[in-house]
């Protein structure tokens, strides 16, 4: 089994197995700031941590264009989603941000910057520093992201150590440190456990934790929460929330659900079969859905309580 930093850095478990507009709390803002990722000037706009321009991802295979442009800019505590139907190029656009398209995919127009860089002008070695100390990345079903003999702690320790060059014991104690940040209550003892011993909803804690170990400004959440019941999912997605406001780090929720990219982001994109179809602030998308495919994911939700992340006057 490869170890936990090369999968989550290469995605390989999933290939295995098959707030507001801009608007961000003063908290969130500050540690931003704090991490060095402020406004360009004081009274400019932050700069994005990461850009897509018109993103055409195509199968040189096959000769044909999948996902046909995609456009978003995050800033230091934002929060977008993209939502659609299986198999619309979600996944694919999040790994061409990541620079892990899988052959036979690539990036065929237009560029992802990340920090203010062009990806595609990047060395290997200077790409691989830049990634998971500025973006990273959880997918559904942390288990297999996991080595089932090996206990939990060591394994978030042994990513530690390769990403920050910590001693052995010093990683250790930061793992578990990153195991109290994600809100497992007893940090110390399911450092200590295997990962059959711990439930979904605390696998995919301890994968957020991995995550965000180097300390990035970006994590894209890929339907992080799908396999999770709904209990365990609203609480996972308060804990992003939580990392958000605290230490300032930008999302991408990718997410078929509407409800769940509602619940956290200020900007949101449809998408369907490789296109944008629709795509703006969160209170717009929900309340004036311009496309026929969005109005359809709306009324799906309806009886599942969208009603709840939508501003009763905005409704009036
Ligand atoms: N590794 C792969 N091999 C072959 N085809 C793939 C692969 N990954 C994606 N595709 C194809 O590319 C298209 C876009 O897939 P993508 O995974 O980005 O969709 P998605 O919106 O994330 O769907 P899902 O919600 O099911 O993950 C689909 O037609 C899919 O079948």
């Amino acid at each position: 089994m490869p170890p936990l930093s090369e999968k989550l850095l290469t995605g390989t478990a999933k290939a295995e197995r098959a707030e507001r507009a801009q608007e961000k709390t003063p908290k969130a803002t500050e540690a931003a700031r704090t991490a060095g990722a402020g406004p360009a000037s004081p009274s400019g706009p932050p700069s994005p941590v990461l850009a897509l321009r018109d993103v055409r991802i195509g199968d040189r295979a096959g000769g044909r264009e999948i996902v046909h442009g995609v456009s978003l800019t995050l800033t230091p505590g934002s929060a977008v989603g993209i939502v659609g139907e299986s198999g619309s190029g979600k996944t694919l656009t999040c790994r061409a941000a990541l620079g892990i398209l899988p052959a036979p995919f690539e990036v065929t127009g237009g560029s992802v910057e990340i920090d203010g860089h062009d990806i595609a002008g990047l060395f290997p070695a200077r790409w691989t520093d830049l990634r998971g100390a500025t973006i990273s990345a959880v997918f559904q079903d942390p288990a297999s992201y996991l080595n089932p003999s090996i206990r939990v702690g060591a394994q978030i320790a042994e990513v530690v150590r390769v990403k920050q060059g910590r001693s052995r014991r010093a990683a250790r104690r930061r793992a578990v440190e990153l195991l109290r940040s994600v809100q497992l209550r007893d940090p110390e003892l399911v450092s200590s456990q295997y990962p059959h011993e711990l439930s979904g909803g605390m696998l995919q804690r301890v994968l957020i934790a991995v995550a965000i170990a180097a300390g990035p400004r970006i994590l894209i959440a890929d339907e992080a929460t799908t396999a999770l019941d709904v209990t365990v999912q609203a609480e996972i997605l308060d804990l992003l929330a939580d990392l958000r406001e605290r230490t300032g780090l930008a999302l991408v929720v990718v997410s078929h659900d509407l409800a769940v990219v509602a619940q956290l982001c200020d900007e949101v994109l449809v998408m369907r079969h490789g296109e944008v179809v629709e795509q703006g602030s969160a209170e717009d998308v929900l309340h004036h859905p311009r496309h026929e495919y969005t109005r359809l994911l709306i009324a799906e939700h309806e009886q599942y309580g969208l009603e709840k992340f939508r501003t009763p006057e905005e409704d009036a």
